[in-house]
């Protein structure tokens, strides 16, 4: 049939496993290569699946002006989905109703603007102690600190303790190995997505009893957090698992919202999609002030200027961090935590620039690409905050589309301003309290600062800087 079709450009295929040999072992970065070489709209059969990689502003813009809803399903990944329970997940699961009511619970309550910030005080205290925490890891005034590590640990525990409240606390670095695992599991291709007669070579290389074994370990901490929660209400503030068992029971979501399982889906996206990717922005962010001095001392003095001769950034302060904003803006342009976002799938046959993309067809939009692209961007290498000055994007591509950290439409991220809050908070005070110089001995064009190119990016190695406390 698809001989009638004028599909999209793209590589010759070989009979049956088409490109998808040309995957590779780092998939990620193949897809980037391939758009490099064959243009904006690249169509590949991977296996059994169609596939679409998307890398102009133009195509992006017919896609979320056009057809939103028919680019709004997500495809199927057998670990993904044996993770989430069977696929009952938000971000897994089909677009239709049951994912619907789901956004519902997200966007007007779990990641609502009230719900974020109502954890302003548990915010202050986490960034409190993770300030304190630097301070105390050596005796001296200046420390040298594994930056990566730090972080990545603070996001889990932050996470953990919306989650939880401070019930949580002993058991918090059990979990950190746990969610790891199973977002490094979510992460990878398998070749039987693609070729399902090939289910035998994931049993072989032991990727199903690798599956199984870390399913276990988070359900059952789950179930333990869940029987805890059950026996005592929530003190006079709620967490975030007392909110999604009083809403389990709340009439209004009952349509589809109704069991444990339904919960725990729901816990599990939000420790994948709620910690690292900020800890790893706030990473980025610290690599780039490093090697962006004018943007470092311009962006202390604003801290210093607001904030006076306080001991630290409080969040009322942080409507007054213009400059911060613009940094973090910059940084989610040159490093999203998700270059191909999050991919999705076609529900419908659609036509995309004269090209007509078959329903049921896996799509990767580029937005690296796009947020790189010099047809938009000035000079797209530099680290330069203040282009957004002169250009300003908003985090949802309403007008412009050549910026989509967050992603777009229907399916975009419900999570901005829990993310929001918690990166400005910690940058805003890690700025304050510290500053920051290379490891001893080193020079900053000594540092590596390369990227691992993922479905989630992060740095290739551990940032290790000395903090000097101010
Ligand atoms: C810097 C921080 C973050 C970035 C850059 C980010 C980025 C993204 C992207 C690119 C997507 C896919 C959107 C699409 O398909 O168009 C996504 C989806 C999602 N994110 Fe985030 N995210 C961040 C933080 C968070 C946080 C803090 C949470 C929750 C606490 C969260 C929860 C989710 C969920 C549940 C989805 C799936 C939505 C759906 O399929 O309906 N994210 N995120």
């Amino acid at each position: 049939k698809r001989n009638h079709q004028n599909l999209p450009p793209g590589p010759r295929r070989l009979p049956i496993i088409g490109n998808l040999h040309q995957l590779g072992l780092s998939p990620y970065h193949s897809l980037h290569t391939l758009s490099v070489k064959h243009g904006p709209l690249v169509f590949l059969q991977l296996g059994s699946v169609p596939a679409l990689i998307v890398s102009s502003s133009s195509a992006a813009q017919q896609i979320i002006k056009s057809h939103d809803a028919a680019f709004s399903n997500r495809p199927h990944f057998q670990a993904a989905y044996k993770l989430t329970y069977g696929g009952i997940d938000i971000t897994t699961s089909p677009y239709g109703n049951y994912w619907k009511q789901l956004r519902k619970v997200c966007i007007n309550e779990l990641l609502s603007l009230k719900c974020v910030e109502s954890f302003r005080t548990l915010r202050e205290d986490e960034v409190s102690r993770l300030i304190d925490r630097i301070k105390n890891s050596s005796s001296s005034s200046s420390t040298m600190i594994n930056l990566t590590k730090v972080m990545l640990n603070f996001g889990n525990n932050f996470v953990c303790r919306i989650m939880f409240g401070d019930k949580f606390r002993e058991r918090e670095s059990r979990f950190d190995e746990i969610i790891s695992e199973t977002k490094g599991l979510v992460e990878e291709f398998w070749v039987s997505d693609f070729l399902p007669g090939l289910k035998w070579v994931n049993e072989v290389r032991g990727d199903k009893k690798r599956l199984e074994k870390n399913f276990k370990e988070f359900d059952g901490f789950f179930d333990e957090m869940i029987k805890e929660h059950v026996s005592v209400d929530g003190d006079e503030h709620e967490d975030l698992l007392h909110i999604l068992l009083r809403l389990q029971k709340d009439p209004s979501y009952s349509a589809s919202f109704t069991s444990i399982t339904n919960v725990k889906s729901l816990m599990l996206d939000i420790f994948i999609g709620g910690s690292d990717s900020s800890s790893e922005i706030i990473v980025w962010t610290m690599a780039e002030l490093m090697r962006n001095v004018r943007v470092m001392s311009k962006l202390q003095k604003e801290i210093q200027q607001v904030v006076g001769s306080k001991s630290k950034v409080e969040e009322s302060d942080l409507q007054s961090l213009n400059y911060l904003k613009l940094v973090i803006k910059e940084t989610l342009r040159l490093h999203p935590p998700g270059p191909f976002l999050v991919p999705r799938e076609t529900i419908e046959p659609c036509n995309i620039e004269e090209y007509d993309i078959p329903s049921k067809t896996m799509v990767f939009i580029n937005a690296k690409a796009l947020a790189m692209d010099p047809k938009s961007w000035k000079n797209p290498h530099e680290f330069w905050p203040e282009r957004f000055l002169e250009n300003d994007r908003d985090y949802k591509p309403t007008q412009y589309f050549d910026y989509m950290p967050f992603g777009f439409g229907r399916r975009g991220c419900p999570g901005v301003n829990f993310a929001l809050a918690i990166m400005d908070l910690t940058l805003a005070n890690l700025l304050h309290s510290f500053d920051w110089e290379p490891p001893f001995g080193m020079k900053v064009e000594d540092m590596d600062f390369g990227e691992v190119f993922s479905l989630a990016t992060c740095m290739k190695n551990n940032l290790c800087l000395v903090a000097k406390a101010k």
